[in-house]
C-alpha cells in the first residue's frame, strides 16, 4: 500500500484526521522514566500504543531524537508502529533540502534507514532537490509551503511576479512535483486565510497542518477553510498538548484521552 492509500484508508475507515506528533522531551517525561535507560523509546511507545485508534498517522520529529543521540529509539519505534499498528502511516518530520546528490542520502536516511511511510521537505532548493524523494512513488512527500511558526511570513510572503512565494510553491507542488500523486503540503493551522488559499489553489492536495494545541490554532477555523469536499484533505497535527497532558503515571490515558477529543472536535466540523 502506497502512503497516500494508506492515508485515505485510516481517514475512511478510522473517521480520524488527526496525527500525533512525536516530540520527545525527556524533562517533561513522567518522573518514573528517570530511571530508565530506554526511556525514550518506552515512553514514545506507550504513547503511540495508546494513541493509535484515534491517528491517520504518526509524526516523529528527527531532531527530538537525534540531540539525544536516540537515533537507534527513533528506528526501533517506527518499526514498532510498523508491527503493532500497520495501516498506519509514519511521517517522519525532517524537512531536508539539498543538492541533488546529498538528498539521495537524505532521501534514503528517510525511506531506507527508518522505513518512514512519508517525509517532510524544504523545497528551498528547487526540484532536483526534492527529486530523489518524489522518485520514491510509493512514499509520501509533504513539501513545506506556508509553515506555522511566527516568522513564517518573513520569506514565504515576499511578493514575486505578484503572488507571495508560498502560493508559488503550493502551484508547483500540485501542478509539476506532483507526477507519481504522492506529494502533499505543510501549512500551519496557526494561519487560516491562508489555509483557504492555499485550499483553492491546489484541489484535493493533502495538508499537513501542524500547529493545534500548544501553538493555539483554531481547529474550527482549520477544518471549515481547508477540509476537501468530501470532509477529508487534513493531516492535523499536535504533539506537545497531546504527549505531555499529564506528568502522572496516567500519562498514556491522559495522551489517549487528548487524542480523541481533538479527533472528536474535528469530527464535528467536518
Ligand atoms: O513540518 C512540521 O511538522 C512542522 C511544520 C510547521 O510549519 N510547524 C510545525 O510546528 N511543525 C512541527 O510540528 C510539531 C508541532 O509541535 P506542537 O506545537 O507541540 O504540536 C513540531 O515537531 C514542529 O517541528
Amino acid at each position: 500500500m502506497t502512503f497516500m492509500q494508506a492515508l485515505r484508508a485510516r481517514w475512511n475507515d478510522a473517521a480520524t484526521l488527526v496525527c500525533v506528533g512525536l516530540d520527545p522531551e525527556p524533562a517533561r517525561f513522567p518522573a518514573h522514566f528517570a530511571a530508565d535507560p530506554d526511556a525514550v523509546f518506552n515512553f514514545c511507545r506507550a504513547i503511540v500504543d495508546a494513541t493509535a485508534p484515534y491517528v491517520c498517522s504518526f509524526k516523529p520529529q528527527i531532531a527530538h531524537f537525534a540531540a539525544l543521540g536516540a537515533e537507534d529509539a527513533l528506528a526501533r519505534l517506527i518499526a514498532h508502529v510498523h508491527a503493532m499498528h500497520p495501516g498506519i502511516p509514519v511521517i517522519l518530520d525532517s524537512k531536508r533540502g539539498d543538492i541533488g546528490s546529498t538528498a539521495q542520502h537524505y532521501a534514503s536516511e528517510a525511506f531506507d534507514r527508518y522505513l518512514a511511510d512519508a517525509v517532510t521537505a524544504n523545497p528551498y532548493l528547487g526540484r532536483d532537490s526534492v527529486q530523489p524523494f518524489l522518485d520514491r512513488a510509493d512514499r509520501g512527500v509533504v513539501v513545506l509551503c506556508r509553515t506555522s511558526n511566527p516568522g513564517a511570513g518573513d520569506l514565504q510572503d515576499l511578493l514575486v511576479a505578484g503572488q507571495p512565494l508560498y502560493q508559488h510553491v503550493a502551484a508547483k507542488v500540485a501542478n509539476e512535483w506532483n507526477t507519481h500523486g504522492n506529494c502533499a503540503l505543510v501549512v500551519g493551522a496557526t494561519w487560516p486565510e491562508q489555509l483557504r488559499e492555499v485550499r483553492a489553489i491546489v484541489g484535493d492536495l493533502p495538508f499537513l497542518v501542524p500547529g493545534v494545541g500548544a501553538q493555539g490554532g483554531d481547529v474550527a477555523a482549520v477544518v471549515g477553510n481547508a477540509k476537501t469536499a468530501d470532509g477529508t484533505g487534513l493531516i492535523v497535527s499536535s504533539s506537545r498538548a497531546i504527549l505531555y497532558a499529564s506528568r502522572g503515571d496516567d500519562f498514556a490515558q491522559a495522551a489517549a484521552d487528548a487524542a480523541r477529543a481533538l479527533r472528536d472536535e474535528i469530527n464535528r466540523y467536518r
